[in-house]
């Protein structure tokens, strides 16, 4: 159902929350991909091809590349979130855990796209990052109608949290509102 003054579908915000929760599902299938294989959750080597190919395309883009690096880390942080959180319940459920085992390469691939995506996405986001408050507050609203009609639970809607923590960073890194 939309609400008046609802977030709205186009906002460069909620197309950041969005696809952060997509991005964030492909922590299910990579913690499914690795499950059982002894693929550590961690693969800082890949992480840091992620966070220069994100720089490099939002430089390309005449957006910042700092603050990319900055998304895409909190990015990277709630997918291993989840894919803890579900190793964690496996682990405890052993009868929650999947039966097939989905190729990484494949999973890899899909973040990829959703990566080109997100920094677009950011980068478009700018001018909301002129007042932290009003982007935080626009930023929240996406975020929970993504997590309502995405019907996330605890540990997705967590993660979600962490991947969104740096979306409303001004330009300098520094957060307006100062926090952190
Ligand atoms: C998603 C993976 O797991 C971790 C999370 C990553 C990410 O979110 O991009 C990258 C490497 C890993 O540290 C993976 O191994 O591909």
């Amino acid at each position: 159902a939309t609400r008046p003054g609802g977030p709205s579908r186009w906002s460069p915000l909620f197309a950041v929350a969005e696809l952060s929760a997509r991005r964030i599902a492909t922590g299910d299938l990579v913690a499914a991909a690795k499950w059982g294989t002894g693929e550590p959750v961690d693969d800082p080597a890949r992480e840091e091809r992620v966070l220069d190919s994100a720089a490099e395309q939002a430089g390309k883009l005449g957006a910042d590349p700092r603050l990319t690096r900055l998304v895409l880390r909190d990015q990277i942080e709630a997918n291993k979130e989840v894919q803890r959180g579900l190793h964690r319940l496996w682990r405890d459920h052993p009868a929650a855990a999947p039966t097939d085992r989905p190729g990484l390469d494949e999973v890899r691939e899909e973040i990829g796209h959703l990566d080109e995506a997100l920094v677009r996405a950011v980068a478009d986001a700018a001018p909301y990052r002129r007042s932290a408050a009003l982007c935080r507050a626009a930023l929240a609203a996406s975020a929970g109608r993504v997590s309502r009609e995405g019907n996330l639970d605890e540990l997705h809607t967590a993660a979600l949290d962490v991947a969104l923590r740096s979306v409303c960073t001004a330009a300098d890194g520094v957060p307006r509102d100062g926090r952190a």
